[in-house]
């Protein structure tokens, strides 16, 4: 018998210069830089230039970035076309998923000889697909509720804008920074289930947009970044603080997963956990829900004394997304609105280096047999 390690517990499959994920010391850098400091003084176009460059950058740097970003965040019409032709009853993540693969169809420049996998052409669709993701969950957050698009605005920043275009509003400043915030915290991860997707895709030397939307597939499970969409579930399930510890219990015994809680990688709690809870404590101050955090405490103290188990990022982000007035679908969706530069950062590194992803698996069928 072979030493099989189900789910791939423990294997180290490649290197990676992207991001250091370090559970001993409960720490997360990206290029280097602890994601705490960056969330503290950058912005999310900071640091997705830093995902993507290696380095963060200079002002003359960023605004060229922004510039760019900013001139491509409208739809074409190919795009608004299938995006009305959609159901409302579609998940937004098989929205989003359905729209990056109508992008990547759009793209002539896949035509070109090594157009797939030319790495300047990766980056110009890699700042497409970040300048237009958050049109596309916007624009269908909208379409569901009744209301009509709202063009995005070249004079706002990433995070303002979408707001902007999902609420017709810019927030004001304590909602904006804890948007971003989320944005920053989610960008990148190292070797997860949805980045080691899209590095299986472009392994096969297959194009961006086919690893984009397969990684956009593989972030919907509730194991992953569905749990923030489940997490707002639970907690109108749950209901008020009172009934945290008699849900959990039975939650418990039924062996049902607590969604939120544990971590593949990190034991001891997640790096990102501090950092988007006070951004979550300061839209409970905002919008004066006490009620959100004593729900978000009680559970929380319930967890660890029940099974050690400690929250995940999905576990603060989930209500501060629901404070913030996103409807709970919409939640994953955002965390693909960032998790495109670590997955496209990924693609790019992949094809710098490349070999096929092929494991091995121990047959445990029928022993051979012939057709009488
Ligand atoms: C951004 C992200 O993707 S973060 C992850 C988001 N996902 C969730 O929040 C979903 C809930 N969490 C889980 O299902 C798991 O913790 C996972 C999938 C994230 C990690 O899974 P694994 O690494 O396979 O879990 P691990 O081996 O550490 O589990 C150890 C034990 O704790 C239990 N456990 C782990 N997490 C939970 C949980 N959330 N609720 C209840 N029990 C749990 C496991 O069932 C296992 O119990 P057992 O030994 O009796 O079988
Ligand atoms: O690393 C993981 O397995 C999941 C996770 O936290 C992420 O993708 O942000």
């Amino acid at each position: 018998m072979n030493d099989i390690r189900k789910g791939l517990v423990g294997v180290v499959v490649d290197t990676t210069a992207i991001s250091k994920v370090n559970p001993e010391s409960n720490s997360l850098l990206y290029r280097g830089y602890p994601v705490q400091e960056l969330a503290d003084r950058c912005s999310f176009e900071e640091v997705a230039y830093l995902l993507w460059n290696g380095e963060l950058p200079t002002p003359d740097q960023l605004a060229e970035f922004q510039a760019e970003e900013r001139a491509n965040r409208t739809l074409d019409d190919t795009v608004l076309g299938v995006l009305d032709e959609l159901p409302h009853t579609a998940h937004p993540m098989d929205v989003l998923r359905t729209a990056i693969s109508v992008i990547g169809a759009a793209d002539e420049t896949l035509n070109e000889p090594g157009g797939w996998t030319d790495e300047n052409a990766n980056r110009g669709r890699s700042l497409r697909l970040l300048a237009q993701i958050p049109s596309i969950l916007a624009y269908d957050q909208r379409r569901r509720r009744g209301q009509t698009l709202i063009p995005p605005s070249e004079n706002l920043g990433f995070s303002e804008n979408l707001l902007n275009m999902t609420f017709g509003e810019v927030p004001g400043p304590v909602v904006t920074k804890a948007f971003d915030v989320s944005m920053i915290l989610y960008a990148e991860h190292s070797f997860n289930a949805s980045t080691f997707t899209a590095r299986v895709v472009t392994s096969t030397l297959s194009d961006l947009y086919s690893a984009v939307t397969a990684a956009t597939g593989a972030l919907k499970g509730p194991l992953h970044g569905g749990a923030n969409e489940a997490v707002m579930h639970m907690f109108e399930e749950i209901g008020s603080a009172a009934d945290a510890e008699r849900w959990l219990d039975e939650a418990l015994s039924q062996k049902r997963k607590i969604m939120g809680f544990g971590h593949r990688v990190y034991k001891h709690g997640d790096s990102r956990v501090p950092t988007m809870k006070a951004a979550l404590d300061a839209l409970v101050e905002h919008y004066r829900r006490p009620d959100v955090a004593e729900l978000y405490d009680a559970l929380e103290k319930a967890m660890t004394d029940r099974k050690g188990i400690l929250p995940n990022l999905d576990y603060p982000s989930g209500p501060a997304y629901a404070l913030m007035g996103f409807d709970t679908l919409t939640f994953t969706p955002l965390f693909v609105a960032s998790r495109i530069v670590g997955w496209t950062a990924h693609v790019i590194e992949q094809l710098q280096a490349n070999a096929l992803i092929r494991p091995l698996s121990e047959y445990t069928g029928e022993s051979e047999r012939h057709l009488s």
